[in-house]
């Protein structure tokens, strides 16, 4: 079956203005996109239960009937055609009943290619894919003014602290008027999760294998290690603040050895373990000082954006963090005495489905 020949239900040609209830296209069904499912088909919010539409993955594409629960869909998609992305946003854009919502859950840079086609075809897109957000300046202000222009949201809460209230504080905290003077903050649940690994006896390799396992990690665990991950959130808070700011003016401290930098993906999961000594090493020399290693990041406004690893004291906020926590203080002109913080799991699918969910019914509010 092809994807343009796949059944639509209801026919979205003649039931357009009849179907008032949100659609949603779900790109990418792995940890995140499974978790949404499950989050869809167990819905008892007070809004009305979003549509599934279609879904995809990055190599099979199919289009469901209403209410489908995540066995069906997975069921659709090994049995459904060959994803071929012009089909599916052909459809989307020509036949699919509108308002719809695309949630980007691939974290694929083709996928985040599409977006300003979506949104110039009045469709909304939800993501919590960084990848999009932190390409050049002008492609943020774009992919803003494009959703402006057609009446659409964009919306990217999970880019930053998964679940948690992050990019709308910082949105909210620019449209009244307050000034931001820094915001530090412990932001990779994957890296927290690491060092508190380590600290209960763990090896570097065995803690990085646990957070992939757990659905911690990016797709390619190599961007949380890199500190890339990092990087793409400040970058992304500080734009989202009204800063005009380029990647390549961040410094960004890497987790990985020099010598396993080159390994494709595969190879350097199997080698991670190479780097155990060096991490065990540094945090044994901050644990005799009553310290503990925290990948952290800052952003001050007019002195850019620095990532990387500190040793903070054991007993401090950021040295008590645990788990795949995270941990933002926003120290602003009204909160200048004492930061607005804002802690919890930063990542993992349950709560990165859900805050993406929140924001699929946001674009109805
Ligand atoms: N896992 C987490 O805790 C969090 C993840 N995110 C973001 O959520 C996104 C998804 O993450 P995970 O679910 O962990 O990844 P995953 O690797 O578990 O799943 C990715 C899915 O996308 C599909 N895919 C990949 N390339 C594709 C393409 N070109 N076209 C169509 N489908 C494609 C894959 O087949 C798979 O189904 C990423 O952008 C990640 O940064 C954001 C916050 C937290
Ligand atoms: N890999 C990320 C997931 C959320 O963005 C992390 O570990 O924080």
């Amino acid at each position: 079956m092809s994807v343009s020949q796949a059944t639509l239900s209801p026919n979205p040609t003649t039931s357009r203005s009849a179907v008032p209830s949100l659609s949603l296209y779900l790109a990418g069904v792995g940890s995140v996109g499974t978790a949404l499912l499950y989050q869809l088909s167990e819905f008892q919010g007070d809004a009305k239960r979003p549509r599934l539409i279609g879904a995809c993955t990055s190599t099979h594409a199919a289009w469901t009937p209403p209410h489908p629960t995540p066995g069906a869909v997975k069921h659709h998609l090994e049995h459904g055609s060959t994803l071929h992305w012009p089909a599916v946003l052909e459809r989307l854009i020509e036949h699919a009943p509108r308002p719809l919502v695309f949630v980007d859950a691939t974290g694929h840079p083709d996928v985040a290619d599409h977006y300003t086609t979506l949104l110039d075809a009045g469709i909304h897109v939800v993501t919590p894919s960084k990848l999009a957000n932190t390409r050049s300046q002008q492609h943020f202000d774009r992919l803003h003014a494009i959703a402006a222009e057609h009446n659409v949201q964009y919306r990217y809460e999970t880019t930053v602290g998964a679940g948690l209230p992050v990019v709308r504080t910082v949105r909210d905290l620019r449209a009244t008027g307050d000034g931001i003077h820094t915001i530090r903050g412990a932001v990779s649940g994957t890296l927290t999760f690491v060092f508190s690994r380590m600290r209960q006896g763990d090896s570097f390799g065995e803690a990085v294998q646990t957070a992939i396992k757990a659905g911690y990690t990016e797709p390619d665990v190599r961007d949380d290690l890199s500190g890339e991950d990092v990087a793409r959130k400040f970058l992304i808070l500080a734009r989202t603040a009204g800063a005009s700011i380029e990647r390549d003016e961040i410094e960004v401290e890497s987790l990985v050895p020099e010598s396993l930098r080159d390994l494709p993906h595969l190879a350097f999961r199997r080698y991670v373990h190479k780097a155990n000594d060096a991490w065990r090493e540094r945090a044994e020399t901050a644990a005799s000082q009553d310290a503990v290693l925290q990948y952290v990041g800052r952003w001050t406004p007019g002195s850019g954006i620095r990532v990387g690893v500190e040793v903070v004291p054991a007993d401090s906020d950021f040295g008590r963090l645990q788990g795949q926590d995270n941990l933002f203080e926003v120290t602003t002109n009204r909160y200048a005495e004492s930061p607005l913080t804002i802690r919890g799991p930063g990542a993992g699918p349950e709560v990165t489905a859900a805050g993406v969910l929140a924001d699929v019914l946001a674009t109805e509010a």
